[in-house]
């Protein structure tokens, strides 16, 4: 019998709907940390929009969670996007807590299970089991053939051989999440996930966007680097139709209560300072912010997290930019890895424009977030010639910041182009987020001042 999915009450203006609970059949499992390589493969187009169930076009229904649509009910543009920005929120609660308990079976163990340098790109368990429940996820609530997502891992490497071990571990996580889904107002599998239906949950993920038609974009940890250093990342989740973001939501599992911490370095303070990090109520409280193209707001929720009293919806409140335009009292954010973006140059640009503050190199589209909620005031990333951006490392991140106030560009002023398959094509230089135009102004003239001369 299909079960109502939580979308379409719309009690309050951003989350909405009723949930119905069922039974877990899972225990929980402990599951160790693993490390590997990615690349990209295996990618298939994406749906047609008009091949999707739509609710949009002013009639609306009970989405079952079957992937089928009852009941239909007037429903204004406004509502555009509501159902899936619903279940888009409550998939990325449930990937943020799978993200804190690998994250933190990763740091607890000895690093000799983490075989990286710090130029080369890592996946985890983490990064495949969060692909893997999201996609499940989307097309359970969805339909599997209304689904279409492009996402950063592919089963390559999980799936050859000397992995069991790896493959094993993602299937148990991805299950242990699963069990979760009534808590967060969804429905699970109604039997245990063998390793075929996880490996087929993360190679469906294999759009390869473009400019017509519906696509999800998911960077299932963004900012691995940073996760398996114990340290910031973001679970990115977006919406794109016809080339252009329509929704975005960004999971940020470690996000500091004060925004002074996000610059602290857990493990590095840890095992260096010897002193008392913070309390894990302070350093772990973690939220996950949202936005609807053209609905002029960004929300942001704390994390459900286990040992919480679960309520749903929750206490989402709105964000917004910060106010300050002036460079001197702003903040700048960028990458921390200098091989992701030149510290040099920005050094120069900050000097330039009038900034005073030290920059805030925080791990992945947690920057997006800061600048989102008003905790900074700008965002650059300048990589170095040949780097070709990837869209899912920007889209959640852009929509958000929108929404909330602020701009996002290229550094020629140009907006980012999402409808051009994997890559934002025709970069201008780099990414300039800021939380208003005045300090976005300042930002573009310094670029062009001191670019001829820049080593990029
Ligand atoms: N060489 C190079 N240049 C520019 N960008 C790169 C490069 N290599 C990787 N990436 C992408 O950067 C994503 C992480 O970006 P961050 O802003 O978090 O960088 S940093 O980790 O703080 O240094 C990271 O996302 P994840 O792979 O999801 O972690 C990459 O997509
Ligand atoms: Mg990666
Ligand atoms: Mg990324
Ligand atoms: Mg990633």
């Amino acid at each position: 019998m299909p079960i109502s999915c939580a979308s379409f009450a719309a009690k309050v203006p951003h989350v909405f709907g009723e949930r119905k609970r069922n039974n877990s059949r899972f225990t929980p499992t402990h599951v160790g940390g693993f490390f590997l390589f990615f690349n990209l493969h295996n990618r298939s187009h994406n749906i047609p929009s008009q091949n999707i169930a739509s609710v949009s076009n002013h009639t609306h229904s009970c989405l079952t969670m079957e992937g089928q649509y009852q009941t239909t009910v007037a429903c204004p543009e406004a509502d555009k996007h509501r159902k899936e920005l619903d279940v888009a929120v409550r998939a990325i609660q449930m990937a943020c807590s799978l993200c804190q308990r690998v994250q933190e079976s990763l740091i607890s163990k000895t690093n000799s299970q983490i075989q990286s340098k710090d130029d080369d790109s890592p996946v985890t368990i983490a990064d495949w089991s969060v692909q893997a429940t999201v996609s499940w996820l989307l097309s359970k609530c969805f339909g599997s053939r209304n689904v279409s997502i492009m996402a950063e891992e592919d089963v390559q490497n999980i799936s050859k051989a000397g992995t069991a071990g790896l493959l094993e571990a993602v299937v148990k996580t991805v299950n242990e999440c699963l069990a979760d889904a009534p808590r967060y107002g969804l429905i699970g599998p109604e039997m245990v996930l063998g390793t075929k239906e996880v490996l087929e949950a993360i190679s469906r993920c294999n759009s390869e966007g473009g400019q017509t038609g519906r696509f999800w974009v998911l960077d299932p940890v963004d900012g691995t680097l940073g996760f398996v250093r114990g340290d910031q990342y973001a679970i990115a989740l977006a919406l794109i139709e016809d080339g252009e973001v329509v929704l975005g939501v960004l999971g940020c599992p470690n996000y500091p209560m004060k925004k002074e911490w996000l610059s602290y370095h857990h493990r590095y303070y840890r095992i260096i300072s010897k002193l008392t990090p913070p309390t894990s109520d302070s350093w772990d409280k973690g939220c996950v912010i949202y936005a609807r193209r053209g609905s002029g707001k960004a929300w942001m929720q704390p994390l459900l997290n286990g040992n919480k009293k679960l309520e749903w919806p929750n206490s989402a409140r709105p964000v917004q930019v910060s106010s300050i335009d002036n460079p001197a009292l702003a903040t700048f954010c960028e990458p921390v890895e200098k091989a992701n973006s030149s510290h040099s140059f920005t050094t120069g640009l900050a000097h330039s424009v009038g900034l005073r503050k030290q920059p805030l190199r925080v791990y992945s589209m947690v920057k997006y977030a800061a600048i989102a909620r008003g905790d900074a005031e700008i965002f650059m990333k300048f990589a170095r010639a040949g780097y070709k951006e990837k869209i899912w490392d920007h889209a959640a991140g852009v929509a958000i910041i929108q929404e909330a106030g602020g701009m996002v560009t290229d550094a020629g002023g140009r907006p980012l182009d999402f409808s051009k398959g994997i890559y934002l094509e025709g970069l201008d230089r780099g990414i300039i987020a800021c939380s208003g135009a005045k300090l976005h102004d300042k930002i573009i003239m310094a670029v062009d001042a001191s670019w001829n001369s820049s080593s990029l």
